[in-house]
Formats: C-alpha cells, structure tokens, sequence
C-alpha cells in the first residue's frame, strides 16, 4: 500500500468537519439520557410518507431510536392513500371538518388500505433490519374501544358516519410487544363499542394521541407534510415554535382542515400528561432524529404553560450548569 500523506490544509479541513460531527455526537446525549427506555409515540402521516425513499428513511429512525435505548410506538395514518384507493374504486368521499365522512363502504376501504397496505409497508421496511417490528390494529387484542363521533362545521354539528374517537385503551397488546423487544406500528381503526362487529374510522392523530397518554409515552412527535403550525395559515412567516396549552385552546377554533385533529391531538397528549407533543416535517428525511436528539427541536412544540424542554436544557447549558444530569 503507498504511502498517504495530507498537506496542514486538507488536515485542518478533516479537524474542523470532525469537530462538528463530535459537537452533534455530543449535544445528543442528555436526550440519550432523558429518553432512556422511555416510550416515544410517532405518529406517521399519510402526507409524510408519499415516497418509498421517505418510508425507508422513516424505518431506518425508528431502528435508530430503538438501538439507542427508546421505546419507539408508531401509529401511521395513510389519509391520501385511502383517497387514492376510493378514487380507483369510483367511490367518492368529502372531509368535514378535518374528518373523512364514511359510509360503510368507504369503512372497508380505510381498512383495507391502512391495516392491509400502509401497515404491511411500514412493518417490512422496518425489518429489513431485522425482525424488529410487528404490525396491530385498534382492533386487534381489545387495543382500542371507539365511539362515535361528528364534527362542528360552521358551528353546526354535522353526521360522519362510521367516524369514531378513541374511547379506551388497553395497552397490554402494546407493553408486551414492547417487553419483547419490538416496535409496535400501529392502524387507526376502533371497534364501535355501542354496535358490536362495527369497526369505525379514527383519525390516526387522535389515535396517537390516545395511546400516547396511556401508554404513558415522554413524548408524542407527529410527521407530517408542513414544517409545523402556522399561526396564520398560509401566511409561511407565520410558524409557531411553542405554544403552550391555554394558547393552543385559544386558537384551536381558528384552525382549518387537517390541522384541526393534529392541535387536538396535542393538546390530549399534553393535557393527559404526555410532557410534549412536537408536530415536524415528515419529508425531511431523518427529521425525527433532529427533533429528539438537537437542543433546539424543529417545528411545532405543544407543552404545558411553563418553559419548552428545550429551553429548559439550553436554559441549564447556557448557565454553565453541567448536561450530566436528565432534562426534567
Ligand atoms: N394552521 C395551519 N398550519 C399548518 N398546516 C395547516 C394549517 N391549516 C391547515 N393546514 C393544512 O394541514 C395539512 C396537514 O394535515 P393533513 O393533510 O391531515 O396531514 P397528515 O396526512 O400528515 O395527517 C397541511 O398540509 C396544510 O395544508
Ligand atoms: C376519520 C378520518 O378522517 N380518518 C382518517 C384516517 C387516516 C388518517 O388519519 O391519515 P392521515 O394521518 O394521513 O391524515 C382518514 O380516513 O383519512
């Protein structure tokens, strides 16, 4: 093998590019320490998953969150997926109030296409890294118990159909998956509680939501197609960074469409005692890793009314206090 030898220059270059990447390596580790086998629920939306590059960069955080000592739980939506599917059907459908009225039609398509597609694609895009994930519904194991649901639209109640919350949760389906080492991946379907054999549609933030808060999960993160809130929707200079809960309930009327279950849903998890609920840009690959692992986050952070976690630590950084000990 000759002989290799670098000027001071190209030396200085490969420090400096070394220094960075130790600099990232390190800010990481009190989130290492904070999240510790602790259970993070991430909520995968049909908008944030459009390309098969983005569901592979999706599976390969989550195989990084679970070898880094995080209990990873995805819940996926697949919303444009399912319209797409009823459109090759010739079967129409509408949103009301960010929510898809359905028909019992329309039920077996959001089943089909969620439990039977999206989850199978997410699940063998996990194991390509090994046998690491194992896909459930909300009706598999008594997970959830839904209940139906309608919508305020202007200010009048209107009818879903087959559109349900999530009333109860049994998360022993979910811990034991878990115990055995496994990311659980996660459809939105319920079984309706008043009508037995009746499945009903819930939409994958409030499902997420739902789980977060009993599975007692440190944090709820939901990817999804824009970088975040928007205090003044489509105003882009407009994004919110942290909102607190009393805030979040003060502008939750003034929210549109699919925004409308995704503040809700923050609001949930946070109130339900989930310390924080973050909404990111799911086309940014590995967006995920930036959110938990950088002392800054990205995107919309959802928590109650006294400082972000994220402060808090650059809070204790900046006053020379050391990062040995876990963030609150
Ligand atoms: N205030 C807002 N801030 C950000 N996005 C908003 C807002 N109001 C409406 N939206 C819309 O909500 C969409 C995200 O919701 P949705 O389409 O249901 O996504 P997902 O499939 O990820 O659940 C955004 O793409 C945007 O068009
Ligand atoms: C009731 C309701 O609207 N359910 C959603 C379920 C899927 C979902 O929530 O998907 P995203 O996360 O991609 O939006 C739907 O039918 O589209």
């Amino acid at each position: 093998m000759g002989e290799s030898v670098k000027s001071t220059e190209e030396l200085e270059l490969i420090q400096a590019d070394a220094a960075v990447k130790a600099a990232t390596l390190i800010e990481a580790l009190p989130w290492l320490k904070r999240f510790h086998e602790q259970i993070i629920v991430v909520k995968f939306g049909g908008n944030a998953m459009v390309s098969e590059e983005l569901q592979r960069a999706f599976a390969e955080d989550m195989v990084y969150l679970r070898y880094a000592g995080i209990r990873p739980v995805v819940v996926h939506g697949g919303g444009p997926q399912i319209s797409a599917m009823l459109e090759k059907l010739g079967i129409p459908s509408e949103f009301r109030g960010g929510y898809r009225v359905t028909t019992p039609e329309t039920m077996e398509v959001v089943r089909m296409v969620l439990t039977g597609q999206v989850n199978r694609e997410l699940v063998s895009h996990i194991n390509e890294h090994g046998p690491l994930a194992a896909g459930l519904s909300g009706e598999d194991a008594g997970l959830f118990q839904g209940r139906r649901r309608g919508a305020i639209v202007d200010d009048e109640e209107v009818d879903l159909g087959l559109v349900g919350d999530v009333i109860a949760v049994d998360p022993a389906a979910v811990h034991a998956q878990i115990e055995a080492g496994r990311i659980p991946v996660i459809s939105s379907i319920a079984p309706d509680t008043a009508v037995p054999g009746q499945s009903l549609n819930v939409n994958a933030d409030s499902a997420a939501a739902a789980l977060a808060v009993a599975l007692g999960a440190a944090k709820l993160v939901i990817l999804t197609d824009v970088a975040g809130l928007y205090r003044d929707w489509p105003d882009r200079d407009s994004l919110v960074s942290v909102i607190d809960v009393p805030e979040l309930r003060e502008l939750l009327p003034t929210l549109e469409s699919g925004m409308i279950p995704k503040m809700a849903a923050c609001l949930e998890a946070v109130e339900g005692g989930v310390s924080k609920a973050a909404i990111i840009d799911g086309r940014v690959p590995h967006s995920i890793l930036l959110e938990i692992f950088t002392q800054s986050g990205i995107g919309t952070e959802v928590v109650l009314p006294e400082a972000s976690e994220h402060e808090n630590i650059g809070a204790a950084d900046a006053a020379g206090t050391t990062t040995q000990g876990a963030p609150a």
